[in-house]
């Protein structure tokens, strides 16, 4: 192997998406003559505009598909191959790409990113949503279909169910309330009343460019129901690649076979028995069909409720797994229990000059308390900024430190057409029942959580426009006590801002 090496890089990061570019920018802004390669499956890389800082840790940014070569242009030392890579060998420092060619590195960073954890793999109307493709495809069976059941209870379940219009949609979830990777049941309980009304109009398209391409892109039970008319124009395509993120459902239409309302009837704390085609379900003994028809949908999907509902597909947004596999075989990984490559505080795998960041990795370090990993956009591109420093500390022999990004998770988005700012342990994650809540709800305008251990407030949960978002990470990383205060924290007339300036 060492023998074919086509090329020996200083840096190759394996990986087109936010983490690998990120990292590839910070090396090559960092040491401008070093020969770095970047090796990606997809032939569009992601880039991060419009950065914004919003707070010490809060950041906002858009996401760019962009052509690979706007960055080689803008580092004349970058190489961009477009190949996937098949096996890496640390040992002899190389890696061979799937068009048979190989190159040695003197320093590696796997950002290979993830896929979809599907509920299963080998069934045609099981659908995950990971990259712009799978996206077009889930937009060209929609276009078909008149019902379809998601299953999932996190970020993908959240936003389709939202966006989805002139389809029926069963929403299956193991959990009590909606949202479990983000909420708790208060606010999933302030954010359901959303699913049973109209999406604003947009009189602004999406800020956030994508590509077009010449081929256009074709327990117990609640029913909410919606009308909306307006519908909204758009496509966008890559080959197999990186993973979509904030505003994906923008750019493509989420519009069943029928015209106009959202209806979503939820299934609380059920999983998946059984999913069976028509066919399957004719050839096996009776089923508990209710009022289904054996034969008129081509899926069923029996529920441990003991309800099987018919469908035209099940999308499966059941997370993510990391993308490890081209390079496990034949070295020394050490994984982590979700499978991630662990990386340590210096974002190294436990293989020599191989480092990781993004959603391939694990966080295998000791947490700041009020930090946790999730797989992020935000993350992507703090640990892919991070590694690229680490590497070219390495390589001068510089010293560093953990970067301040990993003291405080912090993450904003929007749910339901709400801001969401999730800070620290907005969930009482690992705190277990040493925690007291202050909660301040407004129906339909903001419902504000703070997470207090030991009079401190270390996490905070802030839906709407509360702009408390400041504030309350001042406080969390000045670990004050706030036993004084009490429930006045979280009153309406006073201005906290100006009561802890
Ligand atoms: C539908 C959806 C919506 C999301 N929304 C949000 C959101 O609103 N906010 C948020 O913060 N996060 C969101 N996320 C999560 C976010 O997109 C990811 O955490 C982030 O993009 C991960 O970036 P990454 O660079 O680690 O991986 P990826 O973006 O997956 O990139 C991995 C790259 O590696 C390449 N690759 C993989 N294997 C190989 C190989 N063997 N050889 C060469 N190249 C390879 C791929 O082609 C790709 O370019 C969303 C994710 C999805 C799927
Ligand atoms: N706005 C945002 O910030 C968004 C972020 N994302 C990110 O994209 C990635 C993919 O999103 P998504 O797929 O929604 O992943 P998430 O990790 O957000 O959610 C997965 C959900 O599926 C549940 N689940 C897992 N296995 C099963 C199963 N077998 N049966 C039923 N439910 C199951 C999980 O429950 P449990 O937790 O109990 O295992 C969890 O509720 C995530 O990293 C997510 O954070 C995606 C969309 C929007």
């Amino acid at each position: 192997m060492a023998n074919r090496k086509e090329k020996t890089f200083r840096f190759i990061i394996v990986g087109g998406g936010i983490a690998g570019v990120t990292c590839v920018e910070q090396l090559s802004s960092q040491i401008p003559s070093a020969d770095v390669a970047l090796i990606t499956a997809s032939p569009h890389i992601k880039t991060v505009t419009n950065y914004r800082q919003v707070s010490k840790t809060l950041e906002e940014f858009d996401v760019e598909e962009q052509p690979s070569s706007v960055l080689e242009e803008k580092f004349p030392n970058l190489t961009v191959i477009h190949s996937a890579v098949k096996s890496l060998h640390t040992r002899s420092h190389s890696l061979e790409t799937t068009d048979g060619r190989v190159f040695g590195y003197e320093k590696l960073c796997i950002c290979g990113g993830g896929r979809p954890k599907l509920l299963t793999q080998e069934n045609p109307y099981v659908l995950g949503i990971r990259d712009t493709d799978s996206a077009q495809e889930l937009q060209k069976r929609l276009s078909k279909a008149k019902r379809i059941v998601v299953v999932g209870n996190g970020g993908i379940a959240l936003e389709l169910v939202y966006e989805v219009e002139g389809c029926e949609v069963i929403w299956a979830v193991k959990d009590k309330a909606i949202g479990n990777t983000f909420f708790d049941a208060g606010a999933a309980q302030f954010l359901i009343p959303s699913l049973e009304t109209n999406k604003p109009e947009k009189d602004t398209p999406c800020k956030r460019p994508r590509y077009t391409t010449e081929e256009p892109a074709p327990g117990g039970s609640h029913t909410f129901t919606a009308d909306r008319n307006a519908r909204r124009q758009g496509s966008s395509s890559t080959e197999a690649g990186s993973a979509l993120g904030p505003d994906w459902h923008e750019g493509i239409v989420l519009q069943g076979s029928e015209q106009g309302t959202r209806r979503v009837s939820l299934e609380y704390q059920c999983e998946v028995e059984k999913i069976f085609t028509s066919e399957e379900l004719l050839n096996s003994p009776p089923q508990t069909l209710g009022h289904e028809n054996v034969g008129s949908w081509p899926v069923y999907i029996k529920l441990t409720n003991g309800k099987t509902f018919g469908c035209d597909f099940v999308v499966s947004a059941t997370g993510v797994v990391p993308n490890t596999e081209p390079f496990l075989h034949g070295n020394n990984f050490a994984l982590a229990d979700d499978g991630g490559l662990q990386v340590d505080d210096h974002m190294m795998t436990s293989e020599p000059d191989v480092y990781a960041a993004g959603d391939v990795c694990t966080a295998c370090w000791e947490h700041s308390p009020m930090w946790q990993q999730m797989r992020l956009w935000t993350q992507a591109r703090q640990m892919g900024w991070y590694a690229g420093r680490c590497m070219a500390a390495q390589v001068l022999s510089e010293p560093i430190e953990l970067d301040f990004c990993f003291e405080l998770f912090s993450h904003i988005t929007k749910f339901f057409n709400y801001k969401v700012v999730l800070l620290g342990k907005f969930n009482g994650q690992g705190l277990g029942s040493d925690h007291e809540l202050l909660v301040r709800c407004t129906k339909g305008l903001e419902y504000v959580k703070v997470v207090l251990s030991g009079g401190r407030m270390v996490g905070a949960v802030l839906i709407g426009e509360t702009d408390l978002e400041e504030t309350f990470e001042n406080l969390i990383l000045n670990e004050m006590d706030l036993t004084p205060y009490g429930e006045e924290l979280l009153n309406p007339n006073i201005d906290i801002e100006d009561y802890f300036d």
